[in-house]
């Protein structure tokens, strides 16, 4: 709908990480335009405050969140903390539907409104589009059902950046039946800005530079159900994931080892050309040659997936290793890519495939 033409675009919640990542990514794009820029307890000040990075937005006062302030946009793009979009998104429904609304934050991920009452305890907002173009449907050797989804869509609720690389390294598997989804095991390593922008003690550089922390462990972390939901869409009927991350001294980054037992009788030779299928056509999701392993350095300031897969033949289990950039692929990227499809754009518009080093 606008091949040719210039869309503006508000950014609400500009003063936080994936606010600013968003921000760095529009500067890129050929035909973004940003408009208004919000924060909530920093409105009135300027984005140079928060974001010294963007010089080009530098000048740019931060206004209120509110929908006055983010009407009239073509895209809004909400980088709010959980529970505060579904009140902002509606406001702007009203005012006019046509405006292509982004979420970044969980309000809208979820297709079971009962998974969103025991993971996040409050009331549902509601299901948009997922904005994961590679999630793959049953059935399907590519993610054409996600695309056709987002394609022309005015609602898009981004994944969560965890979700992204659990999702990436194991949905081949689950298509193709080779791994069994009922005992998977996933292990994270993540970086800080994962967690946002709000100072709590154990954020605090002097306590987590000289450490390694697990956090929401015992199945209580809120991407699980996500992670189901998108297995479940992959083909699994059911799916039981024991899922823990790990806060590690690094600032963007996610590493995931996902592991699954192997379905009996599946040649572990045939393994490796499963996920070979599934990401061929892929631009953004790279299975590496054997041998190579993913790391998070590789994958910065790109939104790039880097994964890898290999058979334990003696655990008798498929194990595979992603790394993203949790705020490009995991999540201001990734927000981009489906943004371009859902506007009608080239799906890689203005999105970096190459990153920083070291
Ligand atoms: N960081 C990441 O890697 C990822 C983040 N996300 C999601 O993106 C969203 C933003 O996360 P992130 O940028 O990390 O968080 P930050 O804490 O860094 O930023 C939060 C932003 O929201 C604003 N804000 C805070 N409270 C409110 C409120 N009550 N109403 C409106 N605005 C508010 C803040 O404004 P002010 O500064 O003025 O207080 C700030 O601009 C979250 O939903 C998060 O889960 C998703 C995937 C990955
Ligand atoms: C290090 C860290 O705390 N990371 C966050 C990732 C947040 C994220 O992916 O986004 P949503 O909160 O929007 O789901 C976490 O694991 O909860």
């Amino acid at each position: 709908m606008f091949m040719r033409m210039v869309f503006t675009v508000a950014v609400a919640g500009a003063s936080g990480y994936a606010g600013g990542e968003m921000l760095r990514l529009l500067l890129q794009h050929p035909q973004a335009q940003i408009g208004a820029v919000t924060a909530h307890s920093n409105a009135g000040s300027t984005l140079g405050e928060h974001q010294p990075h963007l010089r080009r937005l530098a000048d740019r006062v931060l206004q209120p969140t509110t929908p006055d302030a983010l009407a009239g946009h073509d895209v809004v793009v909400l980088a709010l903390p959980h529970g505060a979009s579904g009140a902002v998104a509606a406001e702007l429904a009203e005012r006019d539907p046509a405006t292509v609304v982004v979420d970044l934050g969980a309000d809208h991920r979820l297709v079971d409104a009962a998974d969103w009452v025991t993971y996040y305890g409050s009331e549902h907002a509601g299901t948009w589009p997922y904005g994961l173009p590679e999630l793959l449907h049953t059935g399907e050797e590519v993610a054409a059902a996600q695309r056709a989804q987002l394609a022309g869509t005015t609602r898009i609720a981004v994944p969560g950046c965890n979700v992204t690389a659990v999702t990436l390294g194991l949905q081949p598997g689950v298509a193709a039946g080779v791994i069994e989804p009922v005992d998977v095991v996933a292990v994270l390593a993540n970086g800080y800005s994962g967690a946002g922008k709000s100072l709590k003690p154990h954020l605090l550089a002097s306590e987590g530079l000289g450490m390694a922390q697990p956090y929401a462990v015992g199945g209580t972390h809120r991407h699980i159900p996500e992670i189901a939901q998108n297995l479940r869409a992959a083909g699994a009927p059911e799916v039981t994931i024991s899922f823990t991350p790990t806060l590690v001294p690094m600032s963007r980054g996610i590493l995931a080892t996902a592991t699954a037992r192997l379905v009996p009788g599946t040649d572990p030779a045939a393994v490796r050309a499963v996920w070979e299928t599934a990401y061929a056509d892929e631009p953004f999701v790279h299975l590496l040659p054997p041998g190579q392993w993913p790391t998070t350095a590789a994958t910065l300031g790109a939104n790039t997936a880097l994964v890898q897969v290999a058979v334990d033949e003696r655990a008798g289990r498929v194990v595979t290793v992603t790394a993203i950039d949790n705020l490009v692929k995991g999540t201001a990227g990734g927000a981009l890519q489906s943004l371009n499809l859902a506007l009608g754009l080239p799906e890689t518009l203005g999105l970096p495939m190459d990153g920083v080093a070291p």
